[in-house]
């Protein structure tokens, strides 16, 4: 690949934004031959290598480790040291490069991709302005990100909290962690910190993980329980102060006060279209949510949306396929022709739609993917919903004493296929992709049936599902 011209201001494409979906749709571009920079205002790699994906499963692992030799007679005699809190903090900092994103540059040139420091604002349809220089595209790639939401919980700002950047690059335990939402990235840091340890204590204004199906956050609740977490279920702070000495405490509604070193707010986020130039083109930010499936802007023929700017899904991996579709799609129109627009066609990210792949790396760890059973009687499908315990497979009891887990598929009755899967337990994200072949795939369950599962492997809670369907037990 040819070094990129650093001089050059006109390209085929400009992506603003070197996150993962930055990244994959200039690389895509490139491949496709034609050129493109990315322009970047912090670190190239974007939020998932630095402050998210990356930082918090490298904060997660050493514990599960620990518990997983610790579930095992023989092994277990082994571990009977306490976790080495600073060792884990540095294998953190190597995943992250010590905050130092100088690999990642290197890959950029080695792609061909040209790199424009600095923060990117739309100049008009083509034209993207960086501390005054404007560069020109026949195509813009929106690839911007999101920020943490902060609740408007009185004192909760005054309070200095952490935010997940905070949480995913500190150097040090907090003694007492007070974590506000159990979502994905709540549930998450209140294992890590725990293993740590933390004396963490989370509070979620409904359930865990009230996404997915229900006995994924009642599983997860009793394991961080079991932990020392202190999980409150149905509740926020009212009001959160931090005194002189620098202790944080939070009211909540029933009169309780918690008190804590160091509080994070971990309650959604919001994709970052605000400072984008668009309100003086005229556009509104909210369209970048109406992308069509090709990722393309309503009311434009140049201007692309990926990854968390268009908020469709939160997630790198999905983030990164929109990138490869919206490539496909704008070297397609570029190079003077048409975009395959057909469903499942390369320039369309048809999947974002039934087949989103989501894994929680809590312990146990939830991996689920497309419709959960009250997703899919709300969208009126006919359904049939099996659940097995995982625990009950004898891959699972040779993988850890006493697993515990849960798995269950959607099934759409009128066609026979899947519509959604979950599986929750000990190292339960291996089991997923199969089941994103089935549902992308439509693979029929009589189909499946004749797709054996090793002896004995965890896979074999398949085979107990498809039993559960096709000879479901007596009542
Ligand atoms: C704690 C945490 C853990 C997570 N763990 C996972 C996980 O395990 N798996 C998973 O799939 N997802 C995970 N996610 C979600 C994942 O991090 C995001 O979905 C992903 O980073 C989105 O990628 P992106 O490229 O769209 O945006 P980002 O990674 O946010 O990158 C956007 C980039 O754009 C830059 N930028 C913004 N505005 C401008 C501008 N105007 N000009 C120039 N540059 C700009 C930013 O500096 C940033 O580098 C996690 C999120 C959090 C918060
Ligand atoms: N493993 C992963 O893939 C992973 C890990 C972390 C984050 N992420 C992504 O990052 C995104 C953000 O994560 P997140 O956990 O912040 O968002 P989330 O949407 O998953 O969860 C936020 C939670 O906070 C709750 N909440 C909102 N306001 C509240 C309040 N005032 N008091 C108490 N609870 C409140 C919500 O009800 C919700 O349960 C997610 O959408 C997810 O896709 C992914």
């Amino acid at each position: 690949m040819p070094n990129p011209d650093p001089e050059n201001t006109d390209f085929d494409v400009i992506v603003l934004g070197a996150g993962p979906a930055g990244e994959n749709v200039a690389d895509y571009c490139v491949r496709a031959g034609l050129s493109a920079a990315i322009v970047e205002s912090e670190l190239v790699g974007g939020e998932c290598s630095y402050w998210a994906c990356m930082p918090s499963k490298a904060l997660l692992r050493s514990g599960q480790v620990l518990d997983a030799a610790r579930r095992v007679p023989g092994a277990q005699q082994a571990a009977t040291g306490a976790i080495d809190a600073a060792a884990v903090f540095t294998r953190r900092d190597y995943f992250t490069s010590g905050w130092k994103d100088a690999g990642q540059v290197e890959w950029l040139r080695s792609a061909g991709i040209t790199l424009l420091r600095g923060y990117g604002r739309l100049a008009g349809p083509g034209k993207v302005s960086i501390a005054g220089a404007v560069h020109t595209a026949r195509a813009i790639v929106v690839a911007t990100g999101s920020r943490p939401v902060l609740p408007p919980i009185p004192g909760l700002a005054e309070a200095q909290p952490w935010d997940t950047r905070d949480a995913t690059s500190a150097q040090q335990a907090p003694p007492r962690l007070i974590i506000i939402g159990g979502g994905v990235a709540g549930v998450e840091m209140a294992a890590a910190y725990a293993s740590l340890p933390s004396t963490v204590t989370i509070l979620a204004r409904g359930k865990l993980l009230s996404a997915e199906e229900p006995f994924a956050g009642q599983l997860v609740a009793e394991s961080l329980r079991s932990h020392g977490v202190q999980v409150h279920l149905d509740t926020t702070p009212v009001r959160v102060d931090r005194d002189k000495q620098g202790i944080v405490q939070a009211a909540l509604a029933d009169g309780q006060v918690l008190h804590a070193e160091q509080i994070l707010v971990a309650t959604g986020r919001r994709a970052n279209t605000a400072d984008l130039g668009l309100e003086a083109l005229g556009m509104d930010p909210e369209l970048l949510r109406q992308v069509d499936d090709t990722l393309l802007v309503p009311g434009t023929d140049w201007l692309y949306a990926v990854g968390d700017a268009n908020s469709r899904s939160l997630l790198t991996h999905q983030g990164k396929y929109q990138a490869r579709a919206a490539a496909a799609a704008i070297a397609a129109r570029l190079n003077g022709g048409a975009a395959d627009t057909a469903s499942w066609s390369a320039a369309v990210a048809s999947a974002d739609h039934v087949a989103v792949p989501r894994v929680v790396f809590s312990d146990p760890q939830v991996a689920a993917v497309g419709l959960t059973s009250t997703q899919a009687k709300d969208h009126g499908f006919d359904v049939v919903v099996v659940e097995h315990d995982l625990g009950a497979v004898a891959g699972a009891s040779l993988h850890a004493d006493c697993y515990a887990g849960r798995a269950c598929l959607v099934v759409d009755t009128s066609r026979s296929v899947l519509l959604g899967a979950t599986f929750v337990g000990q190292d339960a994200a291996e089991l997923l992709h199969a089941a994103t072949i089935a549902i992308v795939g439509q693979v029929p369950l009589q189909r499946l049936w004749h797709a054996v599962p090793a002896y004995p492997t965890i896979s074999e809670i398949w085979l107990r599902l498809l039993e559960d369907y096709f000879y479901p037990p007596k009542m």
